[in-house]
């Protein structure tokens, strides 16, 4: 279990991290949303004892990360892959770590085989694809079995097995009952991966709720209307109070209306339905709905 309490971070007259309160609990995947700038980074390394708030706390399992008996054993961190010395194979380096942790052998040879990187593993890590970096800095975050993992945009730039692969390791970690934290600026990717999402915003705390919390609050709801009737309960509708838009398709989007409201009206009045069915944002589009007044830098289309 994570804990933060008005967890704030200043550099300068910049407020990174601004009065974050949250928990993060285990058995589940806990997403840590933002955009570019928001401050997921700068969280992380206070939650690891990596940079000192300026004012407020965060604890792991009840304590201050650098009050922990054997923090390797509790947590299990990749905030930066390339953060390898490059001349060291990857059985070396996982070695060298469990050696000054009291770590039997064994876990190194264990935790090749779970990032598949066994077959390289006598190589130099200099040579590794961005791929087999990420999976060796997963291979040291699970070396000592900790129970809480932190992944810091454990998918950036991975090829689509890749991230499959990062998507259902993290599921099937959580599943084993662990505290499974990851940050990510990819909202689609939350989507298939994270039970919980923590989204901040210039340092705030913007939402803390589950995934399908997020969309239901976050997203226009529409219905999507087929009829042969088309005009007739376009009419209906508006008179109701409704607002219709017709597709290319021929299907009519009605909002401002509950589905199940436009259901009884066609029913009402005797016009055929062929389709009638929610239609709800991704959480792409919620996340930019709700994150669009914290984003740091915003481009703009046809500026000179
Ligand atoms: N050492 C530092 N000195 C000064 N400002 C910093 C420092 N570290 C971070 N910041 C600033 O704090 C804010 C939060 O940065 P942080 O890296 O935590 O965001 P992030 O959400 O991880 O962003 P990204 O998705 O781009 O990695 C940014 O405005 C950043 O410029």
């Amino acid at each position: 279990m994570i804990e933060a309490v008005g967890l704030t971070k200043r550099y300068g007259d910049r407020v990174a991290v601004d009065q974050l309160s949250f928990t993060v609990r285990p058995g589940q995947v806990t997403g840590f949303l933002g955009p570019n700038g928001a401050g997921k980074s700068t969280t992380m390394r206070m939650i690891l004892g990596l940079d000192a708030p300026t004012s407020g706390r965060v604890t792991v399992n009840g304590r201050p990360f650098a009050r922990l008996d054997n923090p390797m054993l509790a947590v299990g961190a990749l905030l930066d892959a390339k953060a390898i010395h490059g001349g060291r194979s990857a059985y070396h380096h996982l070695l060298c770590l469990a050696q000054t942790n009291n770590l039997p052998r064994r876990r190194v040879d264990e935790v090749l085989d779970v990032v598949g990187l066994s077959t390289v593993a006598r190589k130099r890590s200099k040579g590794f694809s961005l791929g087999m970096g990420q999976r060796l800095g997963i291979a040291t975050a699970l070396l000592g079995d900790p129970q809480i993992l932190m992944f810091d945009e454990p998918v950036n730039g991975l090829d689509p097995e890749g991230i499959l692969w990062i998507r259902n390791l993290m599921k099937s970690l959580a599943a084993e009952g662990r505290t499974v934290f990851v940050s990510s600026h990819l909202m689609s990717e939350m989507e298939h991966t994270a039970d919980h999402l923590l989204v901040i915003g210039r340092g705030r705390l913007i939402a803390d709720c589950t995934v399908k919390e997020f969309i239901e609050g976050n997203s226009v709801l529409a219905t999507r209307v087929r009829t042969p009737d088309a005009p007739a309960l376009a009419a209906l509708v508006s008179a109701a109070g409704g607002t219709v838009t017709s597709e290319p398709d021929g299907s009519l989007l009605v909002t401002e209306l509950p589905m199940r409201r436009v259901g009884d009206l066609a029913f009402d009045n005797g016009l055929r339905l062929h389709e009638l069915a929610p239609l709800q944002a991704s959480l792409e589009q919620a996340f930019m709905e709700l994150t669009k007044d914290s984003v740091e830098y915003h481009g703009s289309l046809g500026a000179q």
